[in-house]
């Protein structure tokens, strides 16, 4: 997808590449065709002048929302008038890459009524959805509560008389704060709340609310709704209208409260589906699988721009080369960088697998079988939690790495920081993901004697056996197997869950005691997560990988896990598994690996194939024409329009001629 101006400063680098582009480049899209789908997308929105992202950070907010409301108009319009399929369209908006409403609608609304709808309620919501005749958006969190869903305070009381529900906001803390595309565009909220019926409360439920007139988009009566403000960084996130919302005695129709799980009857009786109520959590782990893609994507983003930027940026030189040095060529950089490029591939191994994880428990699902849901829910919150924190702390570490130009927006960095790091909270707080994951662990292992654990937990099954034999390593390529690197992540994982749950099982199990070890519990579920993201990126590359990418592949396989065996080295040596010596061969071996990356790296960041426009970033050009680009870029600096700047007579000229203030100054 080269779109640069035909002079390629990366040329030499492009040159040394020892591995199949192409055969790379399909193999990160997801296959030929999703790689066609993606290629003719990007180029759509790389030509069409709405989807321009060039002026973003310089715009007001107002100016910035309407013109995100342009672009997702456009991008509808587009998919419409040229027929696009829901993958393509779906593809179309990614590109566009602005976050927006049109991602709550299609996203959680949509998935959430799919999830929890009766089949009548889907054909009464769906079709209205689907051609966008309503916009809906995800209306789970307020001003009180966001983690804590059981917190909720917005009530649903139900009113035989009329067979209406009458929503209300009792509290300033049961306002609904943060829903994206609540604050300004949608039509109709999917509402948690808290079902009352006979002055009984029978916990959250969902509800679809209307909220605006379908006439005119004014507030429906008795609905007080708009945005919440400015949010962090310039561009970013500010693109998205997340919203308030609170109800006075709103009255829906009963038909309204999504009776998939639950029911009301018209005389007002409750009745419970035999279906776990935590399937009313789904359209949360149906967003948390897609984020580990997302994370990928996002990651290889920042890594592009620092790779490409790494291998024009020249500084210093030796006494043994002629000219100054490509940063690239330094052993830092190159620790820096690399651990960066493989965890992007890594995650997009991980991610592929995810959607066959969700794809099965979906299946699963429909057949009634439940079995499968705690593991799933495990790992969509873990990786979830896990790649979004390392990515935006990813894309931080490029910008460093790209030095002084890196903080410039032009960069591409900080926009790319600005709207990604919201990751890290939103589809649940990380450290609250990583909870619900070590009590998954505790769960698992407190069972281990009767039950047999499965899937990514199948390890713990052999705890014993973990926890008594070490680490063998005795040299180096010793560690070049991925079985031996698979059992010291899994023997560091099952002690480090093994020694928090013995502390727990001692003690009194009170809550307390639980609150005291939760540090030692988010470490755990951390191992455990690192252990799926290793042994998935193994798994992938086992299973059927091209010969053409192989080892390239078999490389950044082993960069990531070094990279996380020695990041996480305190926690290794700790559960006494390795000993430093092991560590220390590791580190030797990474290093054989980062010479390996070298030649490769440019051809590695290309294979995302990310084009110009999508990356929008002077540093991480196709062609390398960094100097030129940032140079012409400073002219279109709005401050530049004039050559004495704007506020010069009332406010700098004073400054200079200091005697019109204050004429008989000693100064
Ligand atoms: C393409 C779309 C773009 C997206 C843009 C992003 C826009 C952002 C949207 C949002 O942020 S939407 C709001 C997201 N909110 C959250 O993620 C809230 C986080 N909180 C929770 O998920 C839960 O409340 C909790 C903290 C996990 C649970 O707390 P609690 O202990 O009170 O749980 P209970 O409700 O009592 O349930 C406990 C029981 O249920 C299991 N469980 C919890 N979550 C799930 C789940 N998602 N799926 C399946 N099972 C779940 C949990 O493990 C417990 O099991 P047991 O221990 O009882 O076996
Ligand atoms: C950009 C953005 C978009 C969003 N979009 C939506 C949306 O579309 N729809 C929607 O419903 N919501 C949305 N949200 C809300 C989001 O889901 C919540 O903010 C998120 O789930 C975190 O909840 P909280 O804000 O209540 O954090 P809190 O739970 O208040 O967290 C604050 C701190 O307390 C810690 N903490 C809290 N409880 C515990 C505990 N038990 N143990 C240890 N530490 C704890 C957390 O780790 C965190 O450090 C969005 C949020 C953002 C930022």
């Amino acid at each position: 997808m080269q779109d640069g101006n035909g002079l390629d400063h990366l040329a030499g680098e492009r040159a040394m590449a020892q591995f199949d582009l192409q055969a790379m480049k399909v193999y990160l899209a997801g296959g030929q065709r999703e790689y066609e789908i993606s290629t003719k997308m990007a180029q759509l929105v790389a030509n069409d002048p709405v989807f321009s992202k060039e002026d973003r950070v310089r715009l007001a907010r107002k100016d910035l929302y309407k013109n995100s409301l342009r672009k997702a108009g456009h991008a509808w319009k587009t998919i419409l008038e040229k027929g696009l399929s829901e993958v393509e369209g779906l593809k179309l908006r990614h590109f566009v890459d602005e976050p927006t409403y049109t991602d709550l609608h299609w996203g959680m609304f949509i998935p959430a009524i799919k999830g929890q709808g009766t089949e009548e309620q889907q054909h009464k919501w769906l079709p209205l959805a689907y051609k966008m005749a309503i916009i809906g958006c995800y209306a789970q969190t307020e001003l009180g509560h966001g983690s804590n869903v059981q917190g909720l305070e917005t009530t649903a009381t139900f009113d035989p008389t009329t067979d209406e529900f009458i929503m209300h906001s009792p509290t300033v803390t049961s306002t609904k704060w943060w829903p994206g595309g609540l604050g300004k565009a949608s039509t109709h909220a999917l509402v948690y709340a808290r079902l009352i019926t006979d002055k009984k409360d029978h916990g959250i439920h969902a509800f679809i609310a209307p909220i605006r007139s379908l006439e005119d988009h004014t507030p429906l009566p008795n609905v007080t709704v708009g945005d919440i403000g400015v949010k962090f960084g310039n561009g970013g996130y500010n693109t998205m209208d997340n919203g308030f919302l609170r109800f006075d005695h709103v009255r829906i129709p009963r038909e309204n409260m999504l009776m998939r799980l639950a029911t009301v009857t018209k005389d007002g009786k409750y009745v419970r589906s035999n279906k776990p109520r935590q399937l009313g959590y789904g359209a949360m782990v149906f967003v948390r699988q897609g984020i580990v893609i997302d994370a990928s994507i996002y990651l290889s983003r920042a890594v592009t721009i620092a790779v490409r930027y790494s291998a024009v940026r020249r500084q210093f030189g030796n006494k043994d080369e002629p000219g100054e040095l490509q940063v690239i060529q330094y052993r830092t950089q190159q620790s820096r960088l690399f651990p960066l490029l493989a965890t992007a591939y890594a995650y997009r191994a991980v991610g592929f697998w995810m959607k066959s994880l969700y794809a099965d428990v979906m299946k699963r699902l429909n057949d009634n079988d439940f079995s499968t849901l705690p593991e799933v829910h495990a790992c969509t919150a873990g990786l979830k939690s896990i790649t979004t924190s390392v990515t935006a702390d990813g894309i931080e570490e490029c910008r460093k790495l790209c030095g002084g130009h890196g903080f410039l927006c032009a960069s591409g960095l900080p926009e790319l920081y600005a709207a990604y790091v919201p990751a890290c909270t939103y589809e649940g707080d990380n450290t609250i993901l990583l909870l619900q994951v070590a009590r998954f662990l505790l769960k698992t292992l407190s069972q281990v004697s009767k039950v047999r654990p499965v899937g990514t937990a199948a390890y713990l099954g052999n705890i014993k056996q973990l926890s008594t034999q070490n680490c063998k390593v005795s040299q180096g390529h010793d560690w070049l197997n991925t079985s031996v690197l698979l059992e010291a992540f899994e023997a560091r994982s099952a002690r480090q869950a093994a020694a928090v749950a013995l502390r727990l099982a001692k003690g009194s199990g009170s809550e307390a005691e639980f609150q005291e070890n939760t540090p030692e519990l988010v470490e755990s579920a951390r191992a455990h997560c690192q252990l799926i993201l290793v042994s998935k990126f193994i798994e992938q590359l086992q299973t059927g990988t091209p010969e053409g990418i192989r080892k390239q592949l078999e490389v950044l396989c082993y960069t990531y896990a070094f990279s996380q065996l020695i990041d996480n080295a305190g926690d290794f040596l700790a559960t006494g598994y390795v000993t430093g010596n092991q560590i220390a061969l590791a580190k030797e071996e990474l290093k054989h690996m980062f010479d390996k990356i070298r030649p490769n790296a440019v051809a590695l960041v290309d294979a995302f194939d990310h084009t110009d426009d999508y990356l929008g970033s002077a540093l991480g050009r196709y062609d390398g024409d960094v100097y030129t680009h940032l140079y012409k870029g400073a002219f279109k600096e709005s401050l530049n329009d004039t050559v004495v700047v704007d506020g010069y007579e009332e406010y700098l000229k004073p400054v200079l001629t200091q005697n019109l203030w204050a004429p008989h100054s000693k100064l």
